[in-house]
């Protein structure tokens, strides 16, 4: 089982060595990355600072959350830091990408229930866990639950969750659609139809 360790990844950018890209999202690109002193194989979100200018307090709320989880379901940062105007976010490497990913590749008709079964086990306790922390993910979906190398499933970014202790604004923002249009119409109540529809269709 994989739980926080005092393991310190460095925190300057010289200490890396960026390889491909292996992801892009709405607001960073992901490449898979090498850290020079650890010789191990790890993922470095790069996050355009000056892009998101509006945004930086998701961005810090983001930071925080995925460095104090600690559930072998929930993809947690090594460790953050800014170069330039960027801030890089250093993740263990999920190598067979996300189950959108898988899906489009190699299933583009669905995943057989067996697998979704699995899926959707590791997902729930990722979300008991983070349900028991006062942390509501918010952006539950297949490009977001990702698998490493030994088949592990872990639920990642942390865009747009929120926290139930939060006050003032961020409170506010628990009230509102975040997520990715599509499946925010969809309410709790469709909870078990959303995910079967999340992996059998994409
Ligand atoms: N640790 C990782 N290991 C391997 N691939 C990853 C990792 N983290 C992210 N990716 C890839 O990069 C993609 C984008 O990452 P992420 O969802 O964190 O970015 P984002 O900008 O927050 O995305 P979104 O558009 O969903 O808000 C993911 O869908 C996945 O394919």
């Amino acid at each position: 089982m994989e739980y926080l360790s005092n393991k310190k990844f460095p925190i300057n950018s010289k200490d890396y060595k960026l390889y491909e890209e292996v992801g892009e999202g709405v607001s960073a690109t992901v490449y898979r990355a090498l850290c020079i002193p650890f010789n191990e194989i790890v993922a470095v979100k790069v996050m355009d600072l000056e892009r998101c200018n509006d945004n930086l307090d998701g961005i810090r709320h983001e930071v925080q959350t995925m460095s104090l989880i600690d559930h072998p379901n929930v993809l947690r940062a090594h460790c953050s830091f800014s170069v330039g105007s960027c801030l890089w976010i250093v993740m263990p490497y999920m190598a067979s990408g996300s189950c959108l990913h898988i899906m489009k590749s190699s299933y583009p008709e669905g995943f057989e229930q067996a697998v979704i079964a699995t899926l959707l086990r590791e997902v729930l306790k990722a979300l008991v866990y983070l349900h028991s922390n006062g942390h509501i993910h918010r952006d539950v979906k297949a490009g977001n639950i990702l698998v490493d190398s030994k088949g592990a499933i872990k639920l990642a970014d942390f865009g747009v969750s929120a926290c139930m202790f939060d006050a003032g604004d961020r409170q506010r923002s628990r009230n509102t659609f975040v997520g990715t249009p599509c499946w925010f119409l969809l309410g709790p109540y469709h909870c078990h139809f959303l995910f079967i529809r999340i992996l059998s269709i994409g």
